[in-house]
């Protein structure tokens, strides 16, 4: 019986972050060894870290990534371990993964296809390798062969794909079931983004099937480099089901998952299958011979009760934001974070999230784990519970004015303390009347709520920027930004006012779903270890509409009477922004579907106002703080939905929607049908 001890890494690093990658990638080997697993995957670029950026053009970025794999070698005695990393072959940069056994180096396999759409840059730095195509690198005055490679263990062959290779139709994996592999390693790097899982689980096991063998998938973990997310996902198949899978959004450094592979039933299963045999390919021989395993995969693949629980979006959501915020906070040397507080749906939401990533980040490793992962920040020395690490890392203050309410007060107070805030209250009245004073005493008039609108709404916005931002700086925090991507699609914030800060960590999701997850938390909440993680502090503001409350009270500001129904707004985005629709496709596509729900002028001056906001806006795009990749079409200027800035605001579009929506109106008053 030939069943082989496989195991798959995910791995939380940081890009050019040499000693703290190396040290992870050791641990995890030395980890793997104990658990006597003798072939193990490592995810992509895990020396260099993924996101290198321009990084990856300078020579000393695959230099060192060099030096610190020879430095690994020396870990890896009776064991195969499979490390991604960037390399340079002939004057070109190649995404690389490097398979060690016993100490000495197999050979190098470089990534066939990049990812070069959505949030991905890969053919900037990096040059697809041809298949079949063999090359040699020198390391030290020794030649490594390098390219489309795979690797024999006395018997048990071994191929890799690297991540994008196995999403792409033209993949590695039938050439090299044509070669007999046993099994196929993919070091990976793929970002998170909503029920993505799923798809990763079906590609997979489907490869396991399709081809015969083990398959081997390592993903990164955490908030690699600020705005990508990964989960963690490592997945491991054989005889086409899944046999293991990692606990996703870990707050550890790793994380290991282990199964036994039966290599002789797989092969039962290639022999069925008919192929075209390559020969005189290359094939690196080891001299490592692996120890089969006595006892067959007995534990059956469980996956934790939150993935099952019936609320995967809720969850994904929940846990994907808080290890990212965690990550930014511990890897950019920050001592906490600081919000203002308004009490409304928003910037509750980010507070909650912040209380939220104590809690989970608890039950993941622990409170001393997690104080040990923050260990920069002095403040937190001596706390001995989540409350205590909350007084210290999150400081909200309500900033209200003569438009704010007592109910945002209060729900804004009884939020922090239910998760145990600090939480300041101040009046900033004073400094907008200053403000307005001084201008009106230039210009020679009162500033009124009937000429000057705008501007008095922003200068609250504004006013209540520098007051923040010196807590912040006062505690070294972060300062969080509100903006959800409802209100980003449409710049409907001040600039320098509420959009000041330094990561937006809701600028990803709409705000109509945002209301009903702030419920869920309330009240049902994250499952670990059969119990929820709830946060009840949240009843005050899930009972309020969503206002600016910038204007005053009695002209009732809501942000929907404003825009449109949050609902409205954000199928419009999902048909504009990433269908690419025109204003007349988005016009016909919603007065069809949504003609239950909304009067057909009220979807006509929505979808107007739409577009003229959308196109006016792009340069609030383009400043907003980093936000965190969510999904697979979100609203981040830098590295998803580019738009220019100057732009014909679609004048053209919206006259030929005008006349459609004004011929179709005279019509149906004249009661043609259509
Ligand atoms: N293409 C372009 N490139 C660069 N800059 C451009 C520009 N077009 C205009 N601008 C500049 O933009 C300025 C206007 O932008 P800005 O000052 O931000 O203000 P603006 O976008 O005119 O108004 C802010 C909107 O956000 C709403 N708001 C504000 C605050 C909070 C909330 C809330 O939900 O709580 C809502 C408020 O009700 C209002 O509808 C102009 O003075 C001009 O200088
Ligand atoms: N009274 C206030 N005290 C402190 N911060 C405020 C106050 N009013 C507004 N802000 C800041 O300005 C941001 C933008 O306001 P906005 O109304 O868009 O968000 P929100 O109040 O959190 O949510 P909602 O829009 O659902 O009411 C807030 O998230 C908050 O950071
Ligand atoms: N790093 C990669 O090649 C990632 C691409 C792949 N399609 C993914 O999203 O997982």
């Amino acid at each position: 019986m030939k069943l082989l001890k496989t195991g798959a890494v995910a791995l939380n690093q940081t890009p050019l972050d040499w000693i703290g990658n190396k040290n992870n990638i050791i641990k995890s080997i030395e980890k793997a060894k104990e658990t006597d697993i003798q072939l193990l995957c490592l995810p992509e670029l895990c020396i260099s870290g993924y996101g290198c950026e321009d990084a990856f053009y300078s020579p000393d970025t695959a230099r060192i990534s060099l030096e610190i794999l020879l430095d690994i070698v020396d870990y890896t005695q009776n064991i195969a371990v499979c490390i991604g990393l960037p390399i340079w072959v002939n004057n070109k940069i190649y995404n690389a993964a490097c398979l060690v056994a016993n100490r000495q180096i197999l050979g190098f396999v470089c990534k066939q296809n990049l990812p070069n759409y959505g949030l991905f840059y890969e053919d900037r730095w990096f040059q697809r390798w041809k298949p079949e195509h063999i090359d040699e690198i020198s390391i030290n005055d020794f030649k490594y062969p390098v390219g489309d490679i795979i690797f024999d263990f006395k018997g048990v062959k071994v191929g890799m794909e690297i991540c994008e290779d196995a999403w792409v139709n033209n993949r590695p994996a039938p050439r090299l079931f044509d070669r007999g592999v046993d099994i196929i390693l993919n070091p990976s790097a793929s970002p998170f983004a909503f029920h993505k899982y799923k798809i990763r689980e079906q590609l997979v096991a489907d490869a396991s099937r399709a081809f015969g063998c083990g398959y081997i998938y390592a993903n990164l973990l955490g908030n690699e480099s600020g705005r990508l997310i990964f989960d963690g996902d490592a997945l491991i198949a054989s005889g086409g089901d899944i046999i293991a899978s990692s606990d996703r959004f870990s707050y550890a450094d790793y994380t290991l998952t282990t199964a036994i592979i039966d290599i002789d039933t797989n092969r039962i299963e290639q022999s069925k299958t008919k192929s075209t045999p390559l020969i005189g390919k290359k094939t690196v021989v080891s001299n490592l011979e692996f120890d089969f395993s006595e006892t067959p995969q007995i534990e059956p693949f469980k996956q934790e009760a939150f993935e099952i629980g019936g609320y995967i979006k809720e969850e994904e959501f929940a846990r994907a934001v808080c290890l990212a915020l965690f990550d930014y906070l511990r890897k950019s040397r920050s001592y906490g974070f600081t919000i203002s507080l308004s009490g409304g749906a928003d910037s509750c939401a980010c507070t909650a999230l912040c209380g939220l990533m104590l809690k989970l980040g608890d039950e993941s490793i622990g409170i001393e784990n997690l104080k040990e992962r923050l260990s920069h920040i002095p403040e937190i020395k001596d706390a001995k519970t989540e409350e205590e690490l909350a007084k210290k890392l999150i400081l909200t203050v309500y900033q209200g004015t003569e438009n704010s309410s007592k109910n945002t007060l209060e729900s804004a107070e009884e939020l922090a303390k239910s998760i145990g805030a600090t939480f300041y209250n101040v009046n900033i009245n004073g400094l907008v009347e200053n403000y307005t004073a001084m201008i009106e005493s230039q210009i020679g008039r009162d500033l009124t709520w009937q000429t000057d609108d705008i501007t008095l709404q922003n200068i609250q916005a504004r006013v209540r920027a520098p007051g923040v931002w010196m807590l912040a700086n006062l505690n070294n925090h972060l300062l969080i930004a509100t903006s959800n991507r409802s209100e980003v699609a449409v710049g409907y914030c001040t600039m320098d006012g509420d959009t000041a800060g330094s990561i937006s960590p809701i600028a990803g999701i709409d705000k109509s779903w945002l209301r009903t997850w702030l419920i869920w938390l309330e009240k049902t909440g994250c499952e670990v270890k059969q119990k929820h993680i709830k946060i009840e502090g949240l009843k005050y503001v899930n009972a309020l509409q969503p206002t600016a409350e910038l204007r005053p009270a009695e002209n009732k500001q809501t942000d929907e009477k404003d825009l449109m129904p949050y609902a409205f707004l954000n199928r419009l985005e999902i048909l504009a922004v990433r269908e690419k629709k025109s204003p007349m496709e988005c016009f016909k596509y919603v007065e069809h579907i949504c003609k239950e729900e909304y009067d057909r002028n009220d979807m006509y001056n929505w979808t107007v106002r739409f577009f003229k906001l959308w196109s006016r806006n792009q340069w609030k795009r383009e400043r907003y703080a980093p936000g965190f990749h969510l999904d697979q079409h979100n609203l981040d200027s830098r590295s998803w939905t580019r738009f220019p800035i100057l732009n014909g605001g679609y004048t053209y579009e919206l006259e030929k929607l005008k006349e459609y929506f004004e011929g179709n109106q005279q019509r149906k008053r004249r009661g043609i049908g259509f």
